[in-house]
């Protein structure tokens, strides 16, 4: 695979949850909690897996369906959740290979680099701190830092302007057809990594430029 002929970039939008860190340990952890907490069995892993990546309110309405819940929890278990989550951030969640020197690569080109994810900014900072991959990004913005999240192309538009690019120049890299729809629709070339969460749909199937294995394969790929 050969994406030279996108002729260069001025900046990087990265995705979370899925693509810089596997963070499915921390999302069962604390949604277990919440449930446990309101007297319902924990939901598995598969479930969550797949359910990951509109951000907190759809996580968690469907949490609620998928464990017989009423939807009238929704205030107490997105309180319950909060309060888990908050405190076991990053300690079931992994970088994945490649994507903390994949991202060094990218920055050492001169690349300006945002981290533009669905995960509110109160879970999402302290997670990429936890994880030193803070310092890497120019900005981050979590899914409550705009009146849309992706798959809107609001996050993205608004993390060009703040980079000072235009989209043409700026590739998103993502795992889902959240982030690959947003790029689509705010004009960025997209990649996806094949290991994240897709809604159990294969990622090849989300409409990306290309797809790769690991970020650290990308840096090659583009010169
Ligand atoms: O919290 C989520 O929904 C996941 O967010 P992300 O994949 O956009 O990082
Ligand atoms: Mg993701």
């Amino acid at each position: 695979m050969d994406l030279s002929h996108w002729g260069g970039f001025d900046a990087a939008i990265v995705d979370l949850d899925g693509t810089l860190v596997d963070t499915v340990g921390d999302f069962e952890l604390a949604l277990g909690g919440a449930l446990r907490d309101l007297g319902y069995t924990p939901v598995s892993r598969a479930f969550i897996s797949r359910t990951v990546g509109k951000g907190t309110e759809h996580l968690i309405r469907r949490t609620l369906a998928e464990a017989g819940a009423p939807e009238t929890m929704y205030e107490a278990a997105n309180a319950r959740y909060r309060e888990h989550y908050l405190r076991i951030n990053g300690q079931a969640s992994t970088v994945y290979p490649g994507a903390a020197e994949g991202i060094a690569a990218l920055k050492a080109r001169g690349l300006k680099l945002a981290c533009v994810t669905n995960k509110p900014a109160a879970f999402a900072l302290p997670l990429l701190a936890a994880k030193g991959l803070a310092a890497s990004f120019d900005i981050t913005y979590g899914g409550d830092a705009f009146e849309r999240k992706k798959p809107d192309p609001l996050p993205l538009l608004k993390a060009c302007e703040a980079l000072g690019t235009t989209p043409a120049r700026t590739l998103m890299i993502g795992d889902s057809q959240n982030d690959a729809q947003a790029a689509r629709a705010a004009g960025c070339p997209v990649v996806l990594v094949r290991y994240g969460y897709n809604h159990g749909e294969p990622v090849e199937a989300a409409g990306a430029d290309a797809v790769v294995d690991r970020i650290d394969e990308l840096p090659a790929l583009l010169a």
